[in-house]
């Protein structure tokens, strides 16, 4: 474990109280660890404290809280307390007339901390307890969620919790991933996660078998009164005539969403001899016909069929989707199956179709409200057989879910871009590699471009010119456009910009991007040859870098992998996108490397990389350079001194 100092020295010393005011406060960012809470309690005596204020780096000031008064102070309640916290805040406040007091704030490197909030397979937490903190915590009420989630990084869930705007704001952005261990997204605010820069993924092809089984189970047990007729005979009745079932051989199924699921349950029902047709606006016809069946519309599928098994998800186009008026277009005697979810179907809707015998019988795993209530006439309605939400339940599934959330939690809390992100671009793994050196490019473009911003109306309209020689359907842009914006936006503001809030993040800010395309002749080999950023209407403190058109204009290429800055203005340079940048015009004349060189060199300031572009010789030129550490003010202003050097600025990467 790596200790980070968190001031040069150990001590912060908090100067004597003045003004009249009772008390002074100062906040030390640090990150928890037990030597943190021993060298409170042991540095400073307990009587000098008169509060101590814990709190969360990520939580608002407004929900900051007093733990406890200084004189039950015990580093054991304290380590207790924030045992989970890998971060916080120390707020001390001295009390009246005293001199000063000293706190120490050692930092330690800290675990993220994993919230898993439902069962999870034991495959999966082992993955997650090799790389983080994982605190299992069950069946918590809206209010302990929201209390937790502010010292979590990645939270885990099923389907039985809700992950609501609050949960998002509770955290105040220290929550990077939610987990869904299953596929169906529809309790997670997925809109609050994106502008809260949370990353969604899910499980999505693990529990498909699982479900496709369940509903074939629901199906056969339904047209063969299984589960009435179990209930019959435990209750020691033996009625063979009352629960005389249907047949399924040669029967209409009609599959309502024609995806994994649905896809897997068509398969198996055509083994049982039935005749499947399959509705599903986004599915591939060719998918379908390679299995074998037809898709149909809609109307057509409910009045056809002759039972209805429902696998879309629960989206505001779905939500209630069977209806009085759709019951309504149903062949009598309908049978319907749920195991995708209970919002699809208006349950109140499904009550009077079963009353009045349009709908002979209904299976159902999934309902409106989990669970739903004692006393619903659906679920105790006798033509309906239920089950609570048992799809995805098998062992084998909930294996395979807890290892697949699991890696994509991990991996997104590593910074790795996952494959099951449901509200960021997903990139293939051998498309990312590929863009990776342009990804970086693209940032530190956007970066160098706003730091060269002086005024105007603000930065409110930039143009992004990608060129490449191939086709525009074989690239993939909205990484680099993400990661530009990222670049423009953070050196500006306090705000965190990643791949999921990044469009986001752009229109809160007014900040439009337009993307255009420059299409290159020659080998299509590297997926671009260079990235322009252009921002318009704007002044900039170094006037050279203003284009013939009018914008800020930076361009770059990547060269042997590492990104390059190319452009600036209309002067071509050279020099590799690491450390930081100097750029400087002059009138081109010999020796002016070597002057800047020297100044440079002076305060030990390591030159990376130097490069000159001029419109002609003798004229003005812009020298580039590239330096690893930052140079003072007093080196910066004897560049400025230069006599040749027309204007110059410092730019961080
Ligand atoms: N009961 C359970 O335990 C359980 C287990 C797994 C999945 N599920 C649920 O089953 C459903 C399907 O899961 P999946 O893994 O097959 O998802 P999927 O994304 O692979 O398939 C969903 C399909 O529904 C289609 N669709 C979307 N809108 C539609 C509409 N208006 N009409 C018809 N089709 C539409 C999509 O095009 C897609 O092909 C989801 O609701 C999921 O949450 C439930
Ligand atoms: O969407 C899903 O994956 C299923 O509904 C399973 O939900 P569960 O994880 O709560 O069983």
């Amino acid at each position: 474990m790596k200790t980070i100092q968190t001031t040069p020295k150990p001590f912060i010393d908090f100067p004597a109280p003045n003004h009249g005011r009772d008390h002074r406060k100062t906040t030390i960012k640090c990150i928890i660890g037990s030597c943190l809470t021993s060298t409170i309690s042991s540095t400073v005596p307990t009587a000098q404290l008169s509060t101590i204020h814990l709190r969360h780096t990520a939580m608002a000031a407004a929900s900051s809280s007093t733990l406890f008064p200084s004189n039950k102070l015990s580093s054991n309640s304290l380590s207790r307390k924030l045992s989970l916290a890998p971060a916080f805040s120390v707020a001390v406040v001295v009390p009246r007339r005293r001199r000063s007091l000293v706190v120490v704030a050692t930092a330690l490197d800290a675990k993220p901390t994993v919230l898993v909030a439902e069962k999870l397979g034991a495959a999966g937490l082992d993955l997650l307890k090799d790389f983080a903190n994982v605190d299992c915590a069950y069946n918590l009420s809206p209010e302990e969620l929201c209390t937790k989630i502010s010292l979590c990084d990645a939270l885990i869930v099923r389907s039985g919790t809700k992950v609501s705007r609050e949960v998002f704001e509770a955290s105040s952005g220290r929550l990077k991933v939610v987990g869904r261990a299953g596929v169906g997204i529809d309790n997670v605010d997925l809109a609050a996660a994106t502008e809260h820069g949370c990353l969604v993924v899910n499980a999505p092809t693990a529990n498909t078998v699982a479900a496709a089984e369940h509903g074939i189970a629901l199906l056969t047990a339904m047209a063969r009164n299984v589960a009435q007729a179990d209930a019959s005979v435990k209750s020691g009745k033996w009625q063979r005539n009352k629960y005389v079932g249907v047949s399924l051989v040669g029967k209409t199924l009609a599959v309502m969403g024609f995806g994994k699921v649905g896809s897997e349950v068509t398969r198996r029902a055509k083994g049982l001899g039935m005749h499947v047709i399959a509705h599903d606006p986004y599915a591939a016809a060719d998918r379908a016909r390679a299995i074998g069946v037809e898709l149909v519309g809609f109307d057509e599928a409910i009045s056809t069929a002759d039972f209805i098994s429902l696998h879309m998800p629960l989206t505001p186009a779905t939500s209630k989707m069977l209806n009085d008026e759709t019951f309504a277009k149903m062949k009598k005697g309908v049978r319907i199956i749920n195991v995708a979810r209970g919002g699809v179907i208006d349950e109140e809707a499904l009550v009077r179709a079963l009353d009045a015998g349009i709908v002979a019988q209904a299976a159902l795993d999934v309902f409106t409200e989990e669970p739903p209530p004692k006393d619903s006439k659906l679920i105790l309605h006798e033509n309906v057989t239920v089950t609570p939400h048992l799809g995805a339940s098998t062992m084998e599934a909930q294996e395979g879910v807890a290892i697949e959330i699991a890696e994509a939690v991990v991996g997104a809390l590593k910074g790795e871009l996952a494959a099951t992100a449901v509200n960021a671009p997903m990139v293939p793994a051998e498309v990312l590699s590929e863009l990776k050196p342009f990804v970086e490019l693209a940032e530190k473009l956007g970066r160098l471009a706003v730091q060269l911003v002086s005024g105007g109306s603000g930065v409110k309209s930039v143009k992004v010119t990608y060129a490449s020689a191939r086709a525009p359907d074989d690239l993939d842009t909205r990484l680099l456009r993400a990661m530009i914006t990222k670049g423009l936006i953070e050196p500006i503001s306090s705000v965190f910009v990643n791949l999921v809030n990044a469009d986001f993040s752009a229109k809160q800010r007014g900040l439009r991007i337009t993307e255009e395309r420059s299409i290159l002749d020659g080998s299509p080999e590297s997926p671009l040859e260079f990235i322009q950023v252009q921002i318009a209407n704007v002044e900039s403190k170094f006037a050279s870098a203003i284009s013939e058109s009018g914008e800020i204009t930076v361009e770059g290429r990547v060269k042997d992998g590492i990104p390059h800055l190319t452009k600036v203005g209309s002067f071509e340079v050279d020099v590799s996108l690491e450390g930081s940048i100097i750029l400087c015009r002059q009138v081109d004349q010999p020796g002016m490397i070597g002057k800047v060189g020297s100044i440079l060199g002076e305060e030990n300031v390591n030159v990376s990389f130097m490069s000159v572009g001029r419109v002609a010789p003798r004229k003005h030129a812009v020298m580039a350079i590239g330096v690893d550490e930052q140079p003072s003010k007093v080196t910066l202003k004897k560049i400025g001194e230069i006599p040749a050097v027309e204007e110059f600025v410092f730019l961080k990467l």
